[in-house]
């Protein structure tokens, strides 16, 4: 059974249309007070730039945040991709009102609209080719009939990927490391991942390395104050890697469980980039051998297909363990997740639904297409 039958089953149609109708996506918690105490301890490492001790940021008590129930999580995908769903919707069933028959303008029309769709050229292609098969193969005649051996098609293609999307976690140190250009999202992923592990009962340091703005610095300070985390920040335009050693020195010998990495995103500037996380990961395997056990690149979902060149442009200065998809809330893009999988073979790890604190879950497969296709089947 592929992925779309394991999904949609039969009588999808009912189903989605009550889900639609559901409306308990969750407040914005991003206002509540939490307890948070910010600490430093930087040290000289070697010839490396000297880092600089932060001043303790007031803390205030976190009230604790439930852990949702599926049928949140459910909401929450279903309310985020509704923008791409409408979208895609929109622009297929207008494709399909237009075809009396099923010949080869309807294929070239088809793989217009996926291309339009945000799908990508390449997955656009072979999809159609392989449409075309499968339309005769199953003898589809009526519109509602390919519109299914479409979708079909499409589900049960993302569903063979075989990429595994669940987290690198260690029964020890995790440490994760975070790149992305400027504004994607880095630093709020890693507010939101710091409250998950902290109301998990996890141990969360931060690392603030980006050091080129003082505003990302003080951003994710922030954040740690929110959850009620440990960061160790340093000077302005310090060696990021230095700050990257205390922090790995100090998830060590304090037991912390999951170190979570910020680093600056200066594409623009490929050699240094590369330069720089090659550094930051040497430092960090002299202490960790088999670390960073994740290297997640953030893109913007509002981006489309500058997230895959940006996506291509990353896996040649680093090698990517996953990726985590930001702002799928105000993205009508969406479906830039099957070219993703497909086309750069990088498992999506998470996904960003929102500006709140919650706002980030695990990517569910079933979920995520689900939500896709809502406005189709
Ligand atoms: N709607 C929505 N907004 C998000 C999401 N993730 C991040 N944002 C917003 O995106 C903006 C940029 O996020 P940052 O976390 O500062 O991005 P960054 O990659 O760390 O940026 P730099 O610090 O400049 O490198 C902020 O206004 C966030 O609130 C999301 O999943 N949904």
């Amino acid at each position: 059974m592929g992925l779309f039958d394991k999904i949609f089953g039969k009588k999808v149609a009912e189903q989605l249309e009550e889900n639609a109708s559901a409306d308990i996506f969750k407040l914005d918690l991003s206002e509540s007070e939490e307890v948070s105490e910010t600490v430093t301890d930087p040290e000289i490492v070697g010839d490396e730039v000297e880092t600089e001790t932060e001043q303790e940021v007031e803390t205030v008590p976190e009230p604790g945040l439930e852990p949702e129930t599926p049928q949140e999580i459910e909401a929450k995908y279903e309310k985020s991709l509704k923008k791409t769903s409408k979208s895609f919707g929109a622009r297929f069933n207008e494709f399909l009102a237009n075809f009396r028959s099923v010949d080869e303008a309807f294929f070239e029309d088809l793989e217009d609209t996926l291309i339009m769709s945000d799908v990508g050229v390449d997955v656009a292609t072979q999809l159609t080719d392989e449409l075309r098969q499968e339309v005769k193969l199953q003898n589809a005649k009526s519109t509602d009939d390919v519109k299914r051996v479409i979708i079909e098609k499409m589900v049960d293609n993302f569903g063979e990927s075989g990429l595994n999307t669940a987290l690198n976690l260690q029964d020890g140190l995790t440490v994760m490391l975070f790149v992305g250009v400027n504004g994607v999202g880095k630093t709020t992923t890693i507010g939101k991942l710091a409250n998950r592990f902290k109301t998990e009962g996890k141990k969360v340091l931060l690392a603030a390395a980006d050091t080129f703005r003082a505003g990302a610095r003080d951003q994710l300070v922030e954040w740690a104050r929110r959850s009620g985390v440990d960061v160790v920040v340093g000077k302005e335009n310090s060696d990021p890697a230095s700050v990257v050693f205390d922090a790995v020195k100090r998830a060590r010998t304090e037991q912390f469980d999951v170190l979570l990495i910020d680093t600056a995103g200066r594409l623009q500037n490929k050699d240094n980039l590369m330069k720089e996380l090659e550094k930051m990961g040497k430092i960090i395997k002299r202490e960790l051998p088999d670390a960073p056990h994740e290297t997640l690149l953030a893109l913007d979902a509002t981006t489309g297909q500058n997230a895959i060149s940006q996506a291509k442009e990353f896996s040649n200065v680093t090698p990517l363990t996953g990726i985590v998809l930001t702002k799928l809330d105000g993205s009508a893009k969406g479906g830039i997740i099957l070219t993703i999988q497909q086309i750069l073979q990088i498992p999506v790890k998470l996904v960003g639904l929102g500006e709140g604190i919650q706002d980030l879950e695990n990517f569910d497969e079933a979920l995520f297409v689900k939500g896709l296709f809502q406005d189709l089947i």
